[in-house]
């Protein structure tokens, strides 16, 4: 039995001075003078829910590699930042069936320090993706996610999407697109490819906000003719948040997911001397400029952004070199498990951006519930897992590659200095990190599995059957003409 004395609790609905009792592994007592078992002094800390970060792609064959970090070296960077699950990416091949895919990432994931859900990528179309959709489901994998970018290689046309999201309405999921206009993308690197635009700054020339605006307003309206909900990750630009917020002005069920990278750095990184200073930052979307920042911020305080992630899909130096001479040849993606909560801590609650409540809704809770596993996970309650952590708001560090845990040879964040740091970081009860130092037990984590149907999904399905189209039924029909 764990003890977690003398803290502020800090949900997405209050904060409360209170103990928190933990027994196998999850919370059983939350109240005033708690003792008994080991004690945690929280002394000046809050304890929130642990982070669930709803976007990373772990080992992820991408682009001719894979992602550097592991479940292993993955999740235990994510604890060491006060994350306690990620929600990562099944990828099937071309041709390959779900299940057999999902099984892939279950023999990867035995690792994992923490707990861990997958998404299931939609990556093909045919009759044995349709059928393998239902098996996805009952194995608890809820959320489908397709890309309209990285045309040749993962993308979907709309007709795909349009079938595959009736699908997911239909069995009661989510989902979830990488929206960007791949055929503009496309065009737009061949021209700058033979215009002599090699470098990684063609990289963010190939993907203006337009792209993204398109992609981000296409597959809201397909999701609304299919009566599906629609999770939007890494949202980057105002454009294809103003889609997002007017779409959720409109009544429509549609969650947009700004990334850490995005909220705190800019588009002048591509444009730095150093080839591989910029060759390590080149995702997909590129990092923006300040005004879209602005809006990203404006969206989480608002509530037309709900969830912050990391993608996290790391790369060595070495890897990004394999686009020397041709930036469409950069492995997409950057890191950010580790450092997510200490620097949406500094950048969003330190600056007063973000309540402490926000903060643990748009890290935790709100994802928790698009994904239907609230309370289990993102809460401080009775009988939800205990996936915690204790952030001391005074503690300080400046981020180096030199001390993290990722396997990478960077940091994207190098060299800055964060403010609200992890004294504890629980995972199902186990004490994975005491101020800075990571003890986590290697295949700790355990799958998540998810229920379809939550609520949302049957008022979209209600709302569709009210409104289907039937025919009229007419008296005094005239007789058909010869
Ligand atoms: N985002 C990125 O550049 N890499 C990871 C794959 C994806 O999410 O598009
Ligand atoms: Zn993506
Ligand atoms: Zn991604």
């Amino acid at each position: 039995m764990t003890i977690i004395k003398n803290g502020t609790v800090v949900t997405a609905d209050l904060s409360y001075r209170a103990d928190v009792r933990i027994e196998d592994g999850v919370i059983t007592e939350i109240g005033q003078g708690l003792t008994g078992g080991e004690v945690l002094d929280a002394t000046g800390c809050y304890v929130m829910p642990g982070g669930i970060d709803p976007h990373t792609h772990l080992e992820m064959p991408f682009m001719g590699t894979y992602s550097a970090d592991d479940f292993e070296s993955g999740t235990r960077a994510a604890l060491s930042g006060g994350t306690t699950m990620v929600v990562d990416f099944v990828l099937p091949g071309q041709g390959q069936g779900l299940m057999d895919a999902a099984q892939m990432w279950h023999n990867k994931s035995g690792r994992a320090h923490c707990d861990y859900s997958y998404h299931m990528a939609v990556t093909w179309w045919g009759q044995k993706v349709w059928d393998d959709m239902e098996d996805t489901v009952k194995s608890g994998i809820t959320s489908f996610k397709h890309f309209m970018a990285y045309k040749g290689a993962l993308m979907v046309n709309d007709d795909e999407m349009f079938h595959s999201f009736r699908r997911v309405g239909d069995l009661g999921g989510v989902a979830l697109v990488h929206a960007e206009n791949g055929d503009v993308v496309a065009e737009l690197t061949a021209k700058l490819l033979a215009e002599g635009n090699t470098g990684p700054e063609g990289h963010a020339y190939s993907r203006p906000p337009a792209v993204e605006g398109e992609a981000t307003n296409r597959a809201i309206m397909i999701a609304d003719m299919a009566g599906v909900p629609l999770y939007v990750v890494h949202t980057s630009c105002e454009e294809a948040h103003e889609a997002i917020r007017r779409a959720r002005q409109a009544g429509k069920r549609v969650w947009g997911e700004p990334l850490i990278q995005h909220l705190t750095l800019d588009e002048s990184e591509y444009f730095h001397p150093d080839w591989d200073h910029a060759a390590r930052r080149v995702m997909s979307p590129p990092f923006r400029n300040k005004s879209h920042q602005d809006s990203l911020w404006a969206g989480l305080q608002s509530g037309s952004l709900s969830c912050v992630a990391t993608d996290h899909c790391a790369f060595t130096t070495a890897q990004k070199r394999f686009g020397v001479g041709n930036f469409a040849k950069i492995p997409n993606g950057t890191g950010g498990l580790e450092d997510r909560l200490p620097m949406l801590w500094t950048h969003g609650v330190a600056t007063g951006r973000l309540t402490p409540e926000e903060f643990v809704a748009v890290t935790s809770t709100n994802i928790a519930k698009i994904l239907n596993m609230y309370p289990k996970k993102g809460a401080v309650l009775v009988g939800a897992d205990a996936d915690l952590v204790v952030l001391d708001p005074k503690a300080e560090k400046v981020i180096s590659a030199s001390a993290q845990q990722s396997a990478i040879d960077y940091n994207v964040f190098e060299g800055q200095k964060v403010t609200g740091l992890p004294r504890f970081t629980l995972t199902r009860g186990h004490v994975a990190v005491t101020e800075g130092k990571v003890t986590g037990r290697e295949g700790h984590g355990k799958f998540v599995a998810r229920e379809a149907r939550p609520s949302v999904n049957r008022a979209l399905a209600k709302w569709k059957d009210l409104t289907a189209p039937r025919p009229v039924v007419r008296t005094g029909i005239p007789a058909t003409g010869v």
